[in-house]
């Protein structure tokens, strides 16, 4: 069945557009754009002969905002008047013709022309359509995803992708330098000249409804850097602060994206930007990022130059494949980099130190308000949290032995959407040709175990977090940003921990379950823990909490009145309702009869 384009959606749409892009309240841009004073994002002179100051503004730029935009770059004129040209003029050809270029179903491979198939997780689509396919280097490019109309497409690719060739490199030489570190460095930690340039061409049709649509979601580039044009109308938007701020459109010049991979080698100095697009009642609006990036098999961490004692790795090193790989595994709706960083997810937060998290929070959260009251104490996972790990790793991988991948675990989630997409595009791949068993099963196997492994580890690192804060919006979005959103998010983080564990463990081996857990009592009390937590849905806890606890807690706030006759005391009536806490400490008394421990620091 073809992919309908929002291309074709948006000819037939009227004054309103279908409800899958409406987004919620807490994304639409009328309500989520600042329109305080805008502070000024950086537009820095790349001809500016004095290289030390360059090297200054390119790195303060890095580190607090994580984007800008460059001028007087020596990239022709005429270059990308042709690349737009050129692209332009694809969008504008019949469907049917575009179509030849169609990303092919089933892929791994981004290339192609598209629309974004699975619905975000809010079930919510993107008003976009867009061309995906590599520049450089030549070894990397399949003509096939090149558009043969307009004729002279290929010529203007590839005259736009020589040019941008230095520009690149000279932006990485001053952001080693800002780092510290030699000139050559970060080049040649994301892969020297085989670095790779994936060009993206975005189209957003006008949109009848640009206060409830978003073109691309919130989300960070997984690239080393973006280096991006636009046409001349407006719609990216940049997180500063916790401010959904516009992009201003400045003609010729080179927007340029920190990305993950960045943020990662520079040890967290320079910052990925998170960023996401509006749209135009009347305008098309297209842009043309190049992403550059590792090639597959390069290992990216933080330089061993940056890290010492005194300031340890905070994130791991990873291929870029795998990275890549987890981009496309979870919801977009967080930045990945926060994954892969080392064992303390620390959710510690405060109005004067907006960190990633407080951006990660209110970006879900961003309803335009000033005031930023959270103050959420550190997750950690102890140490024996990964004495379960090593359990439930022997576990996945003799399941995965018997390619069994779609036992998972139980709960719905978030992470879980994405499981069962993976399942079902290796299903895919195993069905729709035979020979490709090979390829999936073969010598990788390893390899994949390895990721399946680092996939399963993530979503019950991520669960509880992921459940969390988005039953911590939910809730505050009822309730008004100031009650309850801190609470909420310990609440449902909690939720979450429990089912994500609670399944864990009801899913290992009978003999692993008897070496973790000795007494049988404790393992029939987890089963059943299992069970009921299973058969609450993440709605039912949300209303759980919502009905039961928060309006209490506002009561108990408030000083009891003279006289009153209840004699029940607030905890009391907390832990009567509260079915969530009462899950929660049953499960931290089962473990505690147990060779596992889990630690949250979440009260
Ligand atoms: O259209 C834009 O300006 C930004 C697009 C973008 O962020 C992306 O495609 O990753
Ligand atoms: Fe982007």
């Amino acid at each position: 069945m073809e992919t309908q384009r929002v291309q074709a959606i948006a000819k037939i749409s009227g004054d309103n557009i279908p409800a899958e892009f409406i987004r919620s309240e807490t994304e639409q841009p009328a309500l989520t754009t600042f329109n305080g004073p805008i502070p000024e994002i950086p537009v820095i002179d790349f001809s500016n002969p004095d290289e030390k100051n360059l090297v200054s503004l390119i790195s303060n730029a890095s580190q607090e905002w994580g984007f800008f935009q460059i001028i007087n770059h020596g990239l022709p004129t005429e270059a990308t008047k042709n690349l737009l040209k050129v692209g332009r003029e694809f969008f504008e050809l019949p469907d049917k013709e575009k179509e030849i270029y169609a990303k092919v179903p089933g892929s791994d491979s981004l290339e192609g022309y598209g629309t974004k198939l699975q619905k975000e997780i809010q079930g919510k689509k993107a008003w976009v359509d867009h061309l995906f396919h590599f520049i450089w280097p030549p070894s990397r490019i399949n003509y096939k995803f090149w558009p043969k109309n307009p004729p002279s497409y290929r010529e203007a690719n590839e005259e736009y992708a020589k040019c941008m060739i230095p520009i690149v490199n000279k932006l990485l030489m001053l952001l080693s330098l800002g780092l510290g570190v030699e000139r050559h460095v970060i080049k040649e930690a994301v892969g020297g000249d085989n670095m790779e340039y994936l060009l993206k061409i975005n189209y957003y049709p006008p949109c009848p409804r640009p206060d409830l649509a978003l073109g691309v979601p919130p989300h960070t580039d997984m690239s080393a850097v973006t280096l991006l044009v636009p046409n001349e109308v407006q719609g990216l938007q940049v997180l500063k602060d916790d401010r959904w701020i516009d992009a201003k459109y400045i003609p010729n010049a080179l927007i340029v994206h920190i990305g993950d991979q960045v943020e990662i080698l520079s040890n967290g100095k320079f910052k990925s930007v998170l960023h996401k697009t509006t749209v135009n009642k009347e305008k098309t609006r297209m842009s043309w990022p190049v992403f550059c990036s590792p090639p597959a098999d390069m290992v990216v961490g933080p330089l061993p130059q940056l890290v010492s004692k005194e300031n340890p790795a905070k994130y791991k090193s990873k291929k870029y494949k795998d990275y890549e790989y987890l981009f496309r595994a979870h919801s977009r709706k967080f930045s990945i980099v926060d994954l892969i960083k080392t064992k303390t997810l620390s959710l510690n937060c405060s109005q004067e130190q907006p960190g990633r998290e407080t951006r990660k929070i209110l970006f879900i959260q961003s309803i335009g308000v000033d005031q930023n009251p959270l103050k959420i104490p550190p997750l950690i996972l102890s140490p024996s949290f990964w004495k379960l790990k090593k359990i439930e790793e022997i576990f996945w991988k003799s399941i995965a032995l018997k390619r069994n991948w779609h036992s998972g675990f139980g709960g719905e989630s978030v992470a879980m959407k994405s499981a069962e997409s993976r399942s079902s595009l290796t299903k895919h791949n195993l069905d729709q040709n035979s020979s490709d068993i090979d390829d999936t099963w073969g010598d990788d196997r390893e390899f994949e175990l390895g990721r399946e492994w680092q996939r399963r580890h993530d979503e019950l690192h991520t669960i509880g977090y992921h459940e969390g804060l988005s039953k911590g919006q939910e809730a505050a979005v009822q309730e008004g940003f100031t009650v309850g959103f801190k609470e909420s998010v310990s609440v449902g983080y909690k939720w979450g921990s429990v089912k994500g564990i609670s399944s864990a463990l009801a899913k290992l081996p009978d003999g692993l379950k008897e070496k973790l857990v000795e007494s049988l009592e404790a393992r029939d009390k987890l089963q059943v823990l299992h069970t009921s937590v299973s058969s609450v849905s993440g709605a039912d806890a949300l209303g759980l909490y919502r009905d039961e606890i928060l309006p209490y807690q506002s009561k108990a706030y408030s000083e009891p009145a003279e006289g009153d006759s209840s004699s029940e005391t607030s905890s009391d009536h907390i832990s009567r309702c509260n079915r969530l806490g009462n899950y929660s400490k049953e499960l931290e008394f089962l473990l505690q009869s147990s060779a596992i421990e889990v630690h949250s620091a979440v009260e």
